[in-house]
């Protein structure tokens, strides 16, 4: 699904919701742009929209099962559960669940990390979507996925408010950017059936944080 058939091409929810996003240079470390969702978050009609775009594309997609992946994807997804009717899981990083769990790795840019579920938490035959606030490599989005397969879920669709431009269209994913204006990407939506929906992409300008005398580049 793209911006085309979604209605949102043009939105200016979609701008204002982009703007609202923080991008902080050189966090958490040298040369990676930041994309900070916090400063959304305080921004109560971006905030309100950014649920209410997420919502009205899922209410009626018979979804009983929201997964959030820790920690962004918690600030969300239970907003979007509730609203939608369906019942929030939240995906942990290790060690964090105290019952019965099951595990799926995947790889960082160095090392690798983890998602846990709780066993019993989605039962086999569900419709799931998975909420985080961002994708980049996709491999968080895929663990997500597997996990959710593993126990017999259907993974209806993936829902990110940010998309970064280096996201590999690959491991179970393609992409349908809400503002999609390439025509790259609009063939990979016509050819190919997306289990991810990106609300915005990349921010393409930074607000630079107070006194840290930074002086970094932003990308578009
Ligand atoms: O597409 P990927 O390359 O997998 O990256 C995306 C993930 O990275 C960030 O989380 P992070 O792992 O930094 O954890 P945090 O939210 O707990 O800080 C972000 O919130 C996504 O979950
Ligand atoms: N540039 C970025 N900003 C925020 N979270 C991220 N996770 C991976 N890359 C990120």
């Amino acid at each position: 699904m793209f911006a085309g058939e979604n209605g949102l091409k043009g939105d200016p929810r979609l701008q204002a919701i982009s703007e609202a996003i923080r991008v902080v240079p050189h966090f958490p470390k040298q040369g990676i742009m930041f994309q900070d969702i916090t400063t959304l978050l305080l921004d109560h009609k971006a905030f309100k929209d950014t649920v209410d775009i997420f919502v009205d594309r899922y209410r009626d997609m018979d979804i009983s099962v929201v997964a959030g992946v820790e920690a962004r994807g918690f600030m969300f997804g239970p907003s979007i559960a509730l609203a939608i009717g369906a019942k929030f899981v939240p995906l942990r990083k290790p060690k964090k669940l105290p019952g019965k769990v099951i595990s799926e790795e995947y790889e960082l840019e160095y090392g690798t990390d983890c998602l846990e579920m709780h066993v019993g938490a989605v039962q086999p035959g569900e419709r799931a979507l998975v909420i985080d606030d961002l994708v980049a490599t996709g491999g968080t989005l895929s663990a997500a996925i597997r996990l959710l397969e593993r126990v017999g879920a259907e993974v209806v669709e993936c829902a990110c408010v940010i998309g970064l431009p280096e996201v590999k269209i690959s491991v179970n994913l393609m992409i349908a950017w809400a503002d999609c204006e390439k025509e790259m990407m609009l063939e990979h939506c016509n050819n190919h059936q997306s289990r991810l929906f990106v609300m915005c992409h990349c921010k393409a300008h930074f607000v630079s944080v107070l006194n840290n005398g930074w002086d970094g580049e932003c990308y578009s």
